[in-house]
């Protein structure tokens, strides 16, 4: 307080000599004098105000700069005095109200904190240029056209509320909008929201990968109720920050929260967008990031994906061979198999009861949804068409928005197998049936430990276990029913 009264006196002291200097500058050039510093113009005249120089060599020279060093020795010793944190978390208000032109009102926080007031925002007409872009990345083999999304949707909710409520939705979306770190965005999110606001971040979608994660993700950014991030797959958290805590350099949690998350958007808003990012890594790194990253946010809520191991497997062998990773994985100098490829993925990275686990010991049930666990009908069934509608409810059921906004509908976007239909096989891969045998084998028991995660931990009950793994091994029985007959015979397999 003390430093702040006396920096605001510094600052009128200060002040005044410039106002003067300015003003006897345009004096000075409308009467024709030469500049401020001439020699002409050095000399007071009665009727004229001083010019900088003159008011330092008559008034200043003689008792203010002793009093400035004064005060300025004062305002050192006094911000001494002030602790780091109050000054910090003053900067960033000071930088909020200035940049959304608010004024403080009283707030029901546990430390007593005053919280700016957003002003009315007009959000541009259209799609931001970012979310332009994005969709136009959603390439679909579909030939519907990706629809236009109505940014502005979400605000008509703002509309319903109350004077309270509104209140509400101006103190909640002016504490988040001021943070630009982990720890603000805690206590942000710890405050009461109107209807239809969303905490900040509100969800990630992690993984796997090569499971419709990039589908998924061009459906949500569709929806007028979804904030998409500035940077898909800016895998920042888990490449930049470490155990515990998340820690990661003030400069990289400023680029997470402000630039990747897309704040000001989210803020124009007004929370009424859940604001979301995603990368497959996370999955992956679930062995210290489910843990880390439900300390850091605790209101976090997460998607998973799967699909059937084998395929995903061949995926993304597929996709490493394409972005030109060397694969070392077939022993024999001619051979086109890719067994030991998908073998030894299978017993690594694409064993999914692990990296579930963790997500699952950490994150509370209504926090983490995995896509196909409650369908009737279980795996696989997100990409059926019969089927997507249902799972796609599901997921915005489960993140608490319009079910039925966008679509129904689930884009096929970062394909790399191309798709058969009834009379064609599509894209298949030779394989011989002890190797498919083999790896399904493998497969068959990580999907049994996932099963068992899914009963344990109460996201699919008996049945739903029982059609989950049924819906596998129909996919690895359909391989195997076209292979030649013999224990080398080849087989065509495809990914589900
Ligand atoms: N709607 C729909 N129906 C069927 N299959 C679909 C759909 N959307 C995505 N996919 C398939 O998902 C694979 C891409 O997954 P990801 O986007 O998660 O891959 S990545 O990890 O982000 O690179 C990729 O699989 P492959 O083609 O086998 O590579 C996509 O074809």
């Amino acid at each position: 307080m003390a430093g702040k009264q006396s920096s605001l006196i510094l600052c009128q002291i200060a002040s005044k000599p410039s106002a003067t200097l300015a003003k006897t500058d345009r004096t000075q050039d409308a009467a024709g004098g030469g500049s401020a510093g001439s020699p002409s113009t050095r000399h007071m005249t009665p009727n004229k105000l001083p010019s900088f120089d003159q008011f330092l060599e008559t008034r200043v020279s003689k008792w203010h700069w002793p009093l400035l060093m004064l005060m300025g020795t004062f305002l050192v010793l006094a911000s001494q005095l002030v602790p780091r944190e109050e000054l910090t978390k003053g900067k960033l208000r000071t930088k909020v109200m200035a940049a959304v032109g608010s004024e403080a009102v009283e707030q029901p926080a546990a430390e007593k904190q005053q919280v700016p007031v957003v002003q009315q925002v007009v959000l541009p007409e259209g799609p931001p240029e970012a979310l332009d872009s994005q969709l136009a990345g959603c390439r679909t083999l579909k030939t519907d056209p990706i629809p236009v999304v109505d940014t502005a949707a979400s605000l008509r909710v703002l509309e319903t509320h109350t004077p309270e409520q509104r209140q509400q939705a101006e103190n909640f979306t002016a504490a988040v909008a001021a943070c630009s770190d982990f720890a603000c965005l805690r206590q942000a999110n710890q405050l009461p929201r109107a209807p239809g606001q969303f905490r900040f971040p509100h969800f990630f979608v992690i993984g796997f990968p090569k499971c419709a994660t990039t589908s998924i993700y061009c459906h949500l950014i569709q929806h007028p109720q979804v904030q998409h991030p500035k940077e898909k797959e800016s895998h920042l958290l888990t490449g930049q920050c470490t155990s515990p805590g998340l820690e990661c350099s003030a400069e990289a949690q400023q680029h997470y929260v402000v630039d990747i998350l897309n704040l000001a958007e989210a803020a124009q808003a007004k929370m009424t967008k859940a604001a979301f990012e995603g990368s497959t890594h996370y999955v992956m790194e679930a062995d210290w990031f489910a843990e880390q990253l439900l300390a850091t946010m605790p209101w976090l809520k997460v998607v998973v994906s799967l699909r059937d191991p084998i395929s995903q497997a061949i995926a993304m062998h597929l996709h490493n061979v394409g972005h030109g990773r060397p694969s070392n994985c077939t022993v024999e100098a001619n051979e086109t198999s890719i067994y030991h490829c998908i073998r030894r993925s299978l017993k690594d990275k694409s064993r999914y009861a692990p990296k579930i686990q963790k997500w699952m010991e950490h994150f509370p049930r209504d926090q983490l949804h995995i896509l196909q666990a409650s369908s009737s009908r279980a795996y696989e069934n997100l990409t059926k068409q019969e089927a997507m509608a249902a799972q796609l409810q599901g997921l915005k059921g489960f993140l608490n928005m319009d079910q039925m906004l966008p679509s129904s509908e689930l884009p096929l976007t970062n394909y790399k197998h191309q798709r058969g239909n009834d009379d064609t096989l599509g894209r298949y891969w030779t394989l011989k049936r002890w190797e498919i045998e083999h790896l399904v084998e493998i497969a068959r028991n990580s999907t049994q430990d996932l099963v068992q995660l899914l009963g344990q931990y109460n996201y699919a009950g008996e049945q739903a276990q029982a059609e989950w793994m049924q819906n596998w091994e129909d996919v690895w029985q359909d391989n195997l029913s076209r292979c030649e007959e013999g224990r080398s015979a080849p087989c065509k397999v495809v990914v589900s």
